[in-house]
């Protein structure tokens, strides 16, 4: 059994996971966030839109991306904007999207680039918050994406799922200063059956779990 910290519903859980990012804003000045899309942290986008905080210090960043245009509605960008982004005060700069470019390989560079500018050199995040898939995938890594997960950011791709992606590779998620898994209720067996099926979830070194009962 995996340790998850078990909230009431789900807007506990998503309070929970604003409390992490309150509280690494006591410590650091500056935090680097990479968020997952899907619709597991909508309900946290939109009371993290509704705190008080001071976003200048906050740069943030995608976990993953399928490789659409940023208005795209299967875009994970369009969605952290339309229950986040745009109702919170942040310099367009502290935004760090996947771009669509004219090929897949000039979107993964531009991102990777991006962020070694920013991280100079060294990609450690303060927080990523993961999702996992029913597949067991997490970030844009599946099952078949064995090739290339020591790259910082990869192409992935998935027999199973529309869209090519671009994802953050799994040694950059490792590196991240802390892993922050939010779980649907449903996705609590999942997680639990990934150890003994060797799922990528289960590459993910000192996770954390949150979750809540129906
Ligand atoms: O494909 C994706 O799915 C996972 C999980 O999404 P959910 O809808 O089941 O919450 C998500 O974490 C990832 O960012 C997304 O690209």
């Amino acid at each position: 059994m995996m340790p998850i910290k078990i909230f009431e519903s789900e807007r506990s859980m998503a309070i929970g996971a604003i409390d992490i990012i309150k509280s690494e804003l006591q410590k650091k000045e500056k935090l680097s966030i990479a968020f997952s899309g899907g619709k597991t942290p909508v309900r946290f986008f939109q009371l993290l839109a509704a705190e008080d905080i001071n976003w200048k210090n906050i740069n943030i960043f995608l976990v993953d991306e399928r490789w659409v245009p940023l208005d795209h509605l299967d875009s994970n960008y369009c969605l952290i904007n339309m229950f986040l982004l745009k109702h919170i005060t942040i310099p367009n700069e502290n935004i760090h999207h996947i771009d669509y470019s004219p090929s897949i390989e000039r979107s993964r560079k531009e991102y990777e680039d991006e962020l070694l500018k920013y991280f100079k050199g060294n990609i450690i995040f303060d927080l990523i918050f993961l999702g996992v898939g029913n597949d067991g995938h997490t970030a844009s890594i599946f099952e078949e994406n064995e090739a290339g997960l020591l790259e910082d950011v990869i192409v992935t791709s998935s027999r199973s799922h529309p869209y090519r992606r671009i994802s953050l590779g799994m040694n950059v998620i490792n590196m991240a200063e802390r892993k922050i898994f939010l779980l649907g209720p449903e996705k609590i067996s999942i997680i639990e059956s990934t150890i003994s099926k060797n799922l990528p979830v289960s590459k993910v070194v000192d996770p954390e779990f949150l979750s809540y009962i129906k």
